[in-house]
């Protein structure tokens, strides 16, 4: 982690109001490159909402968010879009796959919206990221994937193009416990000096992270730092 560097990431004075309400106030937020970084508190405290004006997929009413010299709150949509494809591996809640591709054509789709056809290396990577995770890559069609298995596709597509950032959504909420903890070592052991900020209640999440950040009712309540557990199973590189 850049420990001492400038931060990648800079917010400031960010909110978000639905409706007249304040769903997220946050003053200041920085995130050193390369840091791990588990977002938690309770349902509704608006850890999504953060995560979704990290990504800029969600433009807060107020405040600045700026990654690298980027300012993403002051993007127009199509140039968000573009900072997004070239920075941002995103995990969704929902996972955002298509039922009736393969698992590696769900992989493989990022790639799809630079090339006319997937190179092979692309192609190849998706089956190395699906075996890494763990799911069979072509057997069969995304829908008849259980759903753990459609949340590791979800996060070995978030892999493919190598993002500089990863945003994940509670990334191991369909997993049992030994899948959860072989998906969090995958997942950072495939990290080569990403910044990642992950949704989480997990704990076997939280401990591989060196920064939690706890929302409630939209604030930030506490930030700590503290050393990582190590990986729990030999680390695998995808
Ligand atoms: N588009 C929207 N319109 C109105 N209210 C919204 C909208 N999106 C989110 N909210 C509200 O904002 C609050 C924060 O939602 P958010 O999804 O960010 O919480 P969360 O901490 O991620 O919750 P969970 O852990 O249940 O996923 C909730 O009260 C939610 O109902």
């Amino acid at each position: 982690m850049g420990e001492g560097a400038p931060p990648v990431l800079t917010g400031r004075d960010i909110a978000v109001s639905f409706a007249g309400k304040t769903i997220l106030d946050v003053p200041a937020l920085a995130v050193q490159p390369g840091d791990l970084v588990a977002l938690t508190g309770p349902s509704g405290s608006g850890k999504t909402t953060l995560l979704h004006v990290l990504a800029g997929i969600l433009r807060p009413d107020r405040g600045s968010v700026v990654w690298g010299e980027t300012d993403i709150a002051r993007l127009r949509q199509s140039a968000s879009d573009d900072w997004r494809y070239r920075n941002v591996g995103l995990v969704f809640q929902e996972f955002h796959l298509i039922d009736q591709l393969s698992p590696v054509h769900n992989v493989t789709l990022p790639a799809t919206f630079a090339h006319f056809t997937v190179p092979p290396e692309l192609h190849r990577r998706a089956q190395g990221l699906l075996d890494d995770f763990g799911v069979p890559a072509d057997a069969h069609l995304t829908r008849t994937l259980s759903r753990g298995e459609r949340q590791r596709t979800a996060i070995a597509r978030a892999l493919l193009l190598e993002p500089s950032i990863l945003l994940a959504d509670e990334p191991t909420a369909s997993l049992d416990e030994d899948s959860a903890r072989q998906v969090t070592d995958t997942l950072i052991a495939s990290a080569r000096g990403q910044t990642m900020v992950i949704v989480t209640h997990d704990p076997i999440v939280m401990e591989r992270c060196r920064r939690i950040i706890r929302l409630e009712h939209g604030r930030i309540v506490s930030d700590d730092v503290r050393e990582p557990a190590k990986p729990s199973v030999a680390e695998a590189a995808p």
